[in-house]
């Protein structure tokens, strides 16, 4: 196999949680250690937790789990909840193409944490990832909505790459595979017709022209489409998919880059989107949550999960894109300047048209990519909202993470952030 292998262990494996939100802070520029929150899921619950940890304990630690992606904004969120609140995990495969340096913090303990460079348009680099897994998180993809990578790129990765983890898993043996789709696979369509607190049945005319939802929606096809088909050994293979909205949190790139968009503006920041527009977000913490419980659930309600697709969601206001980010930038001393968008929806078409242009024709000498282009403006300025219970009906899940606790933390990371004002 290409690329190199670090086997090392993590010691912070605490069996159960013992507390809501409670889940490993160390993430890159995370800034600092949880207030004790006990109180928040109830002293009186007390006993039985530690019953059920003293239950967890004396199970067998005896699954392998794979995470693609495992190194990315989602995917670290995944590895660290995985390691925290799956206590029959024996070992933990994270496969992504860039390993992060806070891997090597996940020393000796009870769970065998093997980091794998690895690329998913590679079959037999995922085979031998795959190979003797369980259950696999597939996470990894391009996101890429700014036009940094091309078409192609973007469809090998996540469409090829989509392809390669099922074969590998039907080719191995490994029953399990939650894949991470996308809302992007049902809109905002072209046409900006709003989604409206809709949920997985809610009917909506998908069409995509940009790359990204468009692979997306391919991968989320193949991997409905390969449940029940026969793994090696004779079992079915179990799938799924889940469909963050807009995800936030600590590690936000995205945020990261508008922070220091605003420091650079002198503090401010200018509405471009009418408020009334609303945008779906969902805290990282709580996606992480619901991919390590649709994993535990999947062997047991096969026949319900099984070729499923649930939207991510939480206790997140609808908002605005600006009006929520400005839920944490505000904290660290950013202001969103007008009620209304300084500039009207024709001249931003244009500009966003125009940085279409200049993208093109500064391509052969430089990578020229801006957050405004007349895709995410399309994206920003229409309404797409979720509102559903399926994840709860289907496999039990109850958002991890307060709306509160999920502010705190986003707004500790981005006042931890290398010039923040604070
Ligand atoms: N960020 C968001 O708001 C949303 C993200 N998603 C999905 O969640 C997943 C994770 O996204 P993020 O964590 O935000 O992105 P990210 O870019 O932070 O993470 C993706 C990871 O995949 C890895 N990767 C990329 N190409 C690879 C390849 N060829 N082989 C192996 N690894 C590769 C990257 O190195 C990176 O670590 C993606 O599948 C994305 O489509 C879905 C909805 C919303
Ligand atoms: C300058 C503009 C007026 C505002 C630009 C905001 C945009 C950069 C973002 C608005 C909506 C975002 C997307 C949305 O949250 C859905 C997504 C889902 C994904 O699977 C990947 C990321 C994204 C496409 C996300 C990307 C940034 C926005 C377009």
């Amino acid at each position: 196999m290409e690329g190199w292998r670090l086997v090392c262990s993590w010691n912070g494996h605490e069996g159960r949680s013992k507390r809501k939100g409670d889940y490993d802070e160390s993430l890159a520029d995370w800034p600092r250690k949880q207030e004790d929150s006990l109180s928040a899921a109830g002293l009186s619950s007390l006993g039985q937790w530690l019953q059920q940890d003293m239950a967890d304990s004396a199970q067998a630690q005896k699954l392998v789990y794979l995470v693609t992606g495992g190194c990315g904004f989602l995917g670290e969120h995944v590895v660290r909840m995985l390691l925290q609140r799956e206590p029959r995990l024996r070992e933990l495969r994270i496969f992504d193409l860039q390993l992060g340096p806070w891997l090597e913090e996940l020393k000796t303990g009870p769970v065998q944490v093997t980091a794998i460079q690895g690329d998913v348009t590679q079959a037999h680099e995922v085979i031998a990832a795959v190979a003797g897994a369980h259950v696999v998180i597939h996470a990894a993809g391009l996101v890429d909505v700014f036009g940094r990578a091309s078409p192609e790129t973007i469809h090998e990765v996540n469409v090829q790459g989509t392809k390669n983890v099922i074969e590998a898993c039907v080719q191995t043996g490994t029953q399990f595979l939650v894949y991470t789709s996308s809302m992007e696979v049902v809109g905002p369509n072209v046409k900006g017709h709003p989604f409206y607190r809709g949920n997985e049945d809610t009917p909506y005319e998908a069409v995509h022209r940009h790359p990204y939802p468009h692979s997306k929606a391919l991968a989320e096809q193949l991997v409905l489409k390969a449940n029940g088909r026969k793994v090696r050994g004779g079992l079915p293979l179990v799938t799924c998919a889940l469909r963050p909205t807009g995800i936030y949190g600590e590690g936000h790139q995205i945020m990261r880059d508008i922070y220091y968009q605003g420091l650079r503006l002198g503090g401010r920041l200018f509405r471009a989107i009418p408020a009334s527009v609303e945008h779906g977000r969902v805290y990282v913490g709580n996606v992480a949550w619901m991919h390590v419980l649709v994993a535990r659930e999947l062997e047991q309600r096969a026949a319900l999960m099984g070729g499923q697709v649930y939207f991510c969601y939480d206790e997140s206001p609808y908002k605005s894109y600006e009006d929520f980010n400005m839920e944490f930038l505000g904290p660290c001393g950013l202001r969103l300047v007008g009620t209304h968008p300084l500039l009207p929806y024709w001249l931003l078409m244009l500009l966003a048209a125009l940085n279409a242009l200049l993208q093109w024709l500064l391509r052969p000498l430089l990578l020229y990519a801006p957050l405004l282009n007349p895709y995410t403006l399309a994206v920003a300025n229409t309404t797409f909202t979720v509102s559903t219970n399926k994840a709860q009906r289907h496999f039990g899940y109850e958002p991890l993470f307060s709306w509160e606790d999920s502010r705190t933390r986003t707004i500790r990371w981005v006042q931890a952030m290398d010039g923040s004002a604070q």
